[in-house]
């Protein structure tokens, strides 16, 4: 898909990754995005930014929390009543919250789950739409087991099962949807400060082992991944890792031989 005056959703889109991919989108010449966030100073805020940037119009704030099906199901559908069409739906909104971890799981999987079915209906060319693209958000945690965060790293999992699996159910192949998702490592976003103040049960060890040893991914090594995957028409159930310096990956499923 190329991105011009195509339409992007992009749940977390208020700040860090979900930010920086809507600003790419936009870059490339998109008509639209619509930055779906619980966060609504950061999302007002971010929206304008980018109608100074872009021009008026080419930024819809919708203030949603994604737990709620009423209202994730209301953002998609401002969002083709504003833009006309959707394109592109990346399922990013996510936090790290051990103590919490009933919240977490609906964010970082149930929405991910119900934005990609969401997706399928408002995108979906037996719907009236024009076929699409879906980007969730997992981690590198979706891949590799992480003790120090148990539940975060299974809803990660999570993200890359249904990924693999939704992307070939007929019902989305049907529709003309490619889905897809990245597993970045640790982000140059304030993501983990804000797990380990908030979130974290082993914030020592977490501390002592960890801190400051981890490369960041730059935002335009996760960005480009992204685009490349939006525009390879032959990506579909992919996975990608994306290491600091190393760009992205495909992971393949392991072959069982069952
Ligand atoms: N930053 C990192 O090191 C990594 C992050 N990730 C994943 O990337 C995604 C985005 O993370 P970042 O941009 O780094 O985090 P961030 O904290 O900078 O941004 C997350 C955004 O999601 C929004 N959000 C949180 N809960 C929400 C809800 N219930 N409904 C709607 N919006 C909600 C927040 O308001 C915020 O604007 C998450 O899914 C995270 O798990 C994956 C790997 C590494
Ligand atoms: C808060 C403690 C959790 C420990 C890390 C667990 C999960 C990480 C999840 C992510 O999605 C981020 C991906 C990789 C992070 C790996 C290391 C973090 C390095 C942190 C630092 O340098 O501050």
């Amino acid at each position: 898909m190329n991105f011009d005056g195509k339409v992007a959703l992009v749940t977390g889109g208020a700040d860090g990754i979900g930010k920086a991919l809507s600003d790419v989108f936009l870059s490339k010449n998109m008509k639209g995005v619509c930055l779906v966030d619980v966060n609504e100073d950061k999302g007002q805020e971010t929206a304008k930014a980018f109608e100074e940037k872009y021009g008026a119009g080419k930024a819809k704030f919708c203030k949603c929390d994604v737990t709620s099906s009423e209202q994730l199901e209301a953002a998609f559908k401002t969002c083709v009543d504003t833009f006309g069409r959707l394109d592109v739906a990346c399922n990013n909104a996510g936090i790290l919250n051990e103590y919490k971890w009933k919240l977490m799981v609906s964010i970082n999987l149930n929405a991910v789950i119900e934005g990609t079915y969401l997706a399928v209906k408002y995108m979906g060319t037996k719907n009236g739409g024009n076929g699409g693209v879906v980007v969730n958000t997992s981690s590198v945690v979706g891949l590799v087991p992480r003790q120090y965060a148990a539940v975060y790293t299974a809803s990660k999992h999570g993200v890359v099962g249904f990924t693999r699996s939704a992307a070939f159910e007929p019902d989305v192949v049907d529709n003309g949807i490619r889905v897809v998702a990245i597993c970045p490592m640790a982000v140059e976003t304030e993501f983990m400060a804000i797990a380990y103040e908030q979130g974290s049960k082993y914030t020592e060890v977490y501390r002592n082992e960890m801190e400051g040893r981890v490369p960041r991914v730059k935002f335009e090594e996760l960005t480009s991944a992204v685009v490349q995957l939006i525009e390879d028409k032959d990506a579909n159930g992919s996975i990608n890792v994306i290491v600091p310096g190393k760009g992205s990956k495909s992971i393949p499923p392991p072959n069982l031989n069952l």
